[in-house]
């Protein structure tokens, strides 16, 4: 079990103590002030290509679930928009919190999203693995995605959760067949900026791009998030369930925001 985690004596207020980074440069998540974004007409589109197969399996990461994919080979990478090269898909995951009024990670001009997919890439033209591109400035990049609550149910998040949900003993489950880019909202429009991961060790090493439009679930799939950990944190001694798992918003430090839009 780490030796972080989001209650008061363990929570990102102390984080610094363990992690000095928490104080960095380049922080995330932010607020994203929509006024302050600087249009740049030269980005590209982002190009995503994923290949269903290279799906490994789903895990409880203790702070979320990771679905984790096969990084061995480009099988599935992003490509374009604030990006040199190709980065290869890694891992996605959740943020959220205990009620559908908040929980997402970053913001926009000061809103809550209640949840917040981040979709893991690393620089594998540049670096020979994982650990060692989030060492460096430009080794990962991270798609992060606004969840909004809607009672229509968006089938591929429900299949997800159903498939989590099987999970029992607190190991991992394999599955198979799973494309991320169907959890893609349509409009790929984005903000970007340089930050960092948002659970320790906070490295600095995160190209972020925000897409602007989210994506729906409904209030049962957030809660299902919620009550996951409930269900399978057999042992007493650990916390009952992973009620909120996101990080508040850090000071900008004079970085821009880059706009793929007007
Ligand atoms: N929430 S986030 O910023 O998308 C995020 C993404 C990835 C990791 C991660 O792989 N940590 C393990 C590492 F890199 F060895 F430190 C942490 C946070
Ligand atoms: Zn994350």
């Amino acid at each position: 079990m780490d030796n972080w985690g989001y209650a008061d004596h363990n929570g990102p207020k102390v984080w610094h103590e363990l992690f000095p980074l928490a104080n960095g440069e380049r922080q995330s998540p932010i607020d994203i002030v929509t006024k302050a974004a600087i249009y740049d007409p030269s980005l590209p589109p982002i190009n995503v290509d994923y290949d269903p197969s290279s799906v490994k399996l789903i895990m409880n990461s203790g702070h979320t679930f990771t679905v984790e994919f096969d990084d061995g080979e480009d099988k599935s990478v992003i490509r374009g928009g604030p990006l040199h090269g190709s980065y290869r898909l890694q891992q996605f995951h959740f943020h959220w919190g205990p009620c559908d009024d908040y929980g997402a990670e970053h913001k926009v001009d000061g809103r809550d999203y209640p949840a917040e997919l981040h979709i893991v890439h690393w620089n594998a033209e540049k670096f020979s693995s994982f650990v060692e591109a989030a060492q460096n400035p430009d080794g990962l990049a991270v798609l992060g995605i606004f969840l909004k609550v809607r009672n229509l149910i968006r089938i591929h998040l429900l299949s997800i959760c159903l498939i989590f949900l099987l999970y029992q003993d607190g190991k991992q489950s394999s599955f198979t067949n799973f494309d991320p880019s169907c959890l893609l909202p349509d409009c790929k429009e984005f903000w970007t900026y340089p930050g960092s991961l948002t659970i320790p060790p906070l490295l600095e090493s995160v190209i972020w791009i925000l897409l602007k439009e989210p994506i729906a679930v409904s209030s049962r799939q957030l809660s299902q998030f919620r009550s996951l950990f409930s269900t399978t944190e057999t042992d007493e001694s650990k916390p009952c369930c992973m009620e909120k798992n996101h990080r508040p918003v850090q000071p900008l430090k004079g970085r821009k925001v880059r706009a793929s839009f007007l």
